[in-house]
């Protein structure tokens, strides 16, 4: 699948991983919304969580947004697609480790790819990252468990057990 990401540049580009992303030809960085492919949104508002079932041959295409936290309101997320949060999975990053829901955009991409079974090209994405690995190694049972679901539904039902946990 191809990786694009929405930059708005308005995040320490210090630690921005969108950036990193290009750097290391692993994501198309687009600072134009008109420059933005129709695909997968991975939007953290969004109603319905991921599934395998959102992977067709028809859109291979994964888009994230690349902002501060503080800016990823729901109106942020205006490019067209399918729009789908992530379920539940940790952050491996510094700034947010352990922290549920808060990924970054190349652990949010990594994540989407796992869930459709592409373990390899996840790992790949996260290379550049020393984190990378601990970000699939701390998340390995749930991104393997989201991957055998048919569903949303039944993702939201294993996201459930963990919450439940929480
Ligand atoms: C808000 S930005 C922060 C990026 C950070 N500045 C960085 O350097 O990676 C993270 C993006 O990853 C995606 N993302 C992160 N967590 C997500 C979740 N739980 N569900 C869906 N998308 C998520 C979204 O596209 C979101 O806008």
């Amino acid at each position: 699948m191809e990786c694009h990401v929405y930059y708005e540049g308005d995040d320490d580009p210090k630690k921005c991983t969108a950036r990193r992303l290009e750097k290391f030809d692993r994501a198309i960085l687009h600072r134009s919304m008109g420059g933005v492919p129709y695909g997968v949104v991975l939007n953290p508002h969004a109603e319905q969580a991921l599934s395998p079932a959102d992977k067709t041959d028809a859109l291979d295409t994964l888009v994230a947004l690349d902002c501060s936290w503080e800016s990823a309101e729901e109106a942020a997320f205006s490019m067209n697609g399918i729009h789908r949060a992530l379920p539940f999975l940790v952050a491996a990053n510094p700034v947010n480790y352990g922290r549920p829901f808060r990924l970054t955009t190349a652990e949010a991409l990594a994540a989407a790819l796992c869930i459709f079974d592409e373990q390899e090209a996840a790992s790949d994405l996260l290379e550049p990252f020393r984190w990378g690995e601990t970000f699939l190694t701390l998340n390995e049972e749930p991104l393997r468990r989201y991957a055998e679901c048919a569903d949303s539904s039944e993702v939201v039902a294993v996201q459930d057990e963990y919450l439940a946990d929480e």
